[in-house]
């Protein structure tokens, strides 16, 4: 039997954890409609449900210095919980999309110190391997924010930004776009996700090797005739136009649709065909039970567009 304060005692604290319970769902949601304040990204909402993420050091061509690294995981990982964020754009500030790694300013990357023989090898391959970690994990939150990410990409993307728009789901481009895969030209092998994602974004292992060995350019045309964009605009402004209408569209279907359908695909892409089967019946065992699914073919026998509640 418990005394009366033992009893008075547990209720209070069943009491602290409701209200708990119930500032930390409040603080959830009030995560969705947050701003998102950062010195080299402008996060916008141009539509319902569109995200617009711009790359925006345009002094500095968009170069993606120690700030950069850490606001892209921030800013993802945030996305990724936003219940007001169904599709996302990622386009570049001023007068190129991006020049890849910031060569001046980079916290993570300091290739002198990288080089000075007064430190031991193993404790600079640490330091060194920790920092390559953190910097690939900048690209990936990209592939694992369920939310598909649409790159639109103007005039130049170089070195990193090859890895950034491979970890997107979609790329478009303008007329006077232009890709360089230029590590080489500094040194290095590309360790932040295009030589693992490239080749199979475009599905022509020789043509991956001749841009990666080389650095040569590739244009436009060239990228839409190997798959790597899927739409050539006239300009940067008809480029951001078609993202965000695309986005739109995205973001106008089921979110538990869309964002099961990215999951999958990811998943998909790095398994056989018998374990992405695997998965997206057990991923379906959840998610068929959804009230998205009646309302979906409601609307599509009734001709009208179903509105699909926050997930
Ligand atoms: C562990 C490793 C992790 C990641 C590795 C990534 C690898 C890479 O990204 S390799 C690629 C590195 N980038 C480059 O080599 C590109 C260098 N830049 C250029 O070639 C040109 O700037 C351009 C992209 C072709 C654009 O040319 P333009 O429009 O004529 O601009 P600029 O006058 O050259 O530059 C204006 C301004 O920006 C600064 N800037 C440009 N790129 C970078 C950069 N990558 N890093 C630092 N700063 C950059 C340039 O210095 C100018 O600054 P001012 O202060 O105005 O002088």
């Amino acid at each position: 039997m418990l005394s009366t304060a033992v009893r008075v005692q547990l209720a209070n604290g069943l009491q602290k954890d409701f209200a708990r319970i119930l500032q930390a769902g409040l603080t959830k949601r009030n995560c969705s409609s947050q701003t998102m304040d950062f010195k080299t990204l402008k996060v916008t909402r141009p539509r319902d449900f569109v995200v617009q993420v711009e790359l925006n050091r345009p002094e500095k061509r968009n170069a993606m210095n120690t700030d950069f690294w850490r606001e892209m995981r921030e800013c993802f990982s945030q996305l990724a919980e936003d219940t007001d964020c169904r599709a996302v754009v990622l386009s570049g500030a001023g007068k190129i999309f991006t020049s890849g790694l910031d060569l001046t300013d980079n916290k993570d990357v300091k290739f002198e110190e990288f080089m000075s023989p007064d430190k031991d090898f193993a404790r600079k391959a640490f330091q060194i391997r920790q920092a390559v970690i953190r910097l690939q994990e900048s690209f990936n939150v990209i592939e694992r924010c369920p939310k598909p990410v649409i790159a639109a990409v103007h005039s130049a993307c170089v070195g990193g930004g090859i890895d950034m728009i491979c970890a997107c789901d979609i790329r478009y481009c303008s007329s006077d776009a232009w890709f360089s895969i230029k590590e080489v030209d500094i040194g290095l092998a590309a360790d932040l996700g295009t030589l693992q994602r490239f080749p199979k974004v475009i599905g022509n292992d020789s043509l991956a090797r001749e841009l990666a060995y080389t650095a040569r350019k590739m244009y436009a045309d060239e990228a839409k005739d190997v798959g790597f964009v899927s739409r050539v605009f006239p300009d940067r402004e008809k480029l951001i136009e078609g993202a965000i209408e695309l986005a739109s569209v995205i973001a106008s279907k089921s979110p538990v649709a869309v964002q099961g359908t990215k999951v999958s695909l990811v998943y998909s892409r790095d398994h056989t065909v018998g374990e992405g089967l695997d998965q997206v019946m057990t991923w379906n065992q959840g998610m068929l039970q959804s009230e998205d699914v009646m309302k979906a073919v409601f609307g599509s026998m009734k001709k009208e567009t179903p509105v699909f509640s926050k997930l």
